[in-house]
């Protein structure tokens, strides 16, 4: 095998909760993570030299900062292997959107390279690496729509409904660094046990970000009005992205028809298992 064109699929916190903070400063969670149809594009490309090259960039991240290619050259030092790739991004998923797209891309690139570098890692060894470049990358890793806890790697599987989504980006970013910095962020939400946060189902799910992005980032504020006027709506992790859900995809269409020029917005389905890994039948 030569070349392999995979998907990084975005995800969404249907619930998320803070429930303390570690002594190194990271917050301790509690979230409910699933997988869209819908997100970015890799295609990789064996190169017999060692190099990685990535096209196109991102702009403002130099490529020795960006995930995809500092994922590549974690797998190197850990397997020894020599080998390189050319990696060509489409990219879809907006940058400090909460929808993961650079967590998704390492996710995708470790498992993408560890297949055409004929590696073999376990999965297992393949979220630790991925842990090293950020606190989403082991979901996307793993596959499993789940119940995550500690930094958000702790996980365990879950199957949740798998409505119709629409996710509406107001086309700023927001840096989850500020975020879970802010002053005014709650941090002492009571923990819960993953079957009573199952057994509520969504209408009794919320986002502890929420009132503090609300009042750091006001678009986000105005797209989480104006969404959730039309039907029962969420900040997805730091944000920027709120979505709704809906019974049909005839209504989250007929809700996008709407859409003030401000905003950007998609459609999509929840999945429970990422179209990664069925992509990789892993
Ligand atoms: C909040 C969540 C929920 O899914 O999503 P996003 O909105 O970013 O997608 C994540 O936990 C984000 O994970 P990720 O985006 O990988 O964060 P990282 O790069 O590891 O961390 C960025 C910065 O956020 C802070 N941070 C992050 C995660 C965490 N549990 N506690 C923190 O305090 C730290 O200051 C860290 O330096
Ligand atoms: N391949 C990548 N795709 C997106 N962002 C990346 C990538 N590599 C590094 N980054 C950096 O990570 C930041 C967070 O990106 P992203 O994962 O898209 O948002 P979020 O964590 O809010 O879901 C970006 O602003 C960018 O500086």
């Amino acid at each position: 095998m030569n070349a392999l064109t995979l998907p990084a699929p975005a995800k969404l916190n249907r619930l998320l909760h803070i429930i303390g903070r570690r002594a190194d400063g990271y917050h301790k969670l509690q979230t409910l993570f699933q997988f869209l149809d819908h997100g970015d594009e890799l295609r990789f490309q064996l190169r017999q030299d060692g190099e990685v090259r990535l096209t196109p960039g991102l702009p403002g991240v130099p490529d020795s900062d960006n995930l995809i290619v500092r994922a590549a050259r974690l797998l190197q030092a850990e397997s020894g292997c020599s080998l390189g790739t050319d990696i060509q991004l489409t990219k879809r998923l907006p940058m400090g959107g909460g929808l993961g797209g650079g967590s998704s891309n390492a996710a995708t690139t470790l498992l993408g390279l560890d297949r055409l570098w004929q590696l073999e890692l376990p999965l297992g060894r393949l979220a630790e690496l991925g842990l090293q470049l950020g606190a989403d990358v082991p979901v996307f890793v793993h596959g499993q729509a789940a119940w995550a806890e500690g930094i958000g790697e702790k996980l365990t599987p879950v199957a949740l409904d798998t409505p119709w989504f629409v996710v509406v980006h107001p086309r700023i970013e927001v840096a989850t660094a500020a975020v879970f910095g802010a002053p005014q962020l709650t941090r002492d939400t009571a923990p819960i046990t993953m079957a009573r946060a199952l057994q509520g189902g969504a209408p009794s799910w919320h986002n502890d970000c929420e009132p503090t992005v609300r009042s750091l980032y006001p678009p986000v504020a105005e797209a989480l009005d104006w969404l959730g006027s039309r039907a029962p709506a969420m900040l997805t992790g730091t944000g920027a992205c709120v979505f709704a859900w809906l019974d049909s995809r005839a209504d989250a269409k007929r809700l996008l028809a709407d859409l003030p020029d401000r905003y950007t917005a998609f459609t999509a389905r929840g999945l429970n298992l990422s179209p990664l890994h069925a992509a990789l039948g892993r």
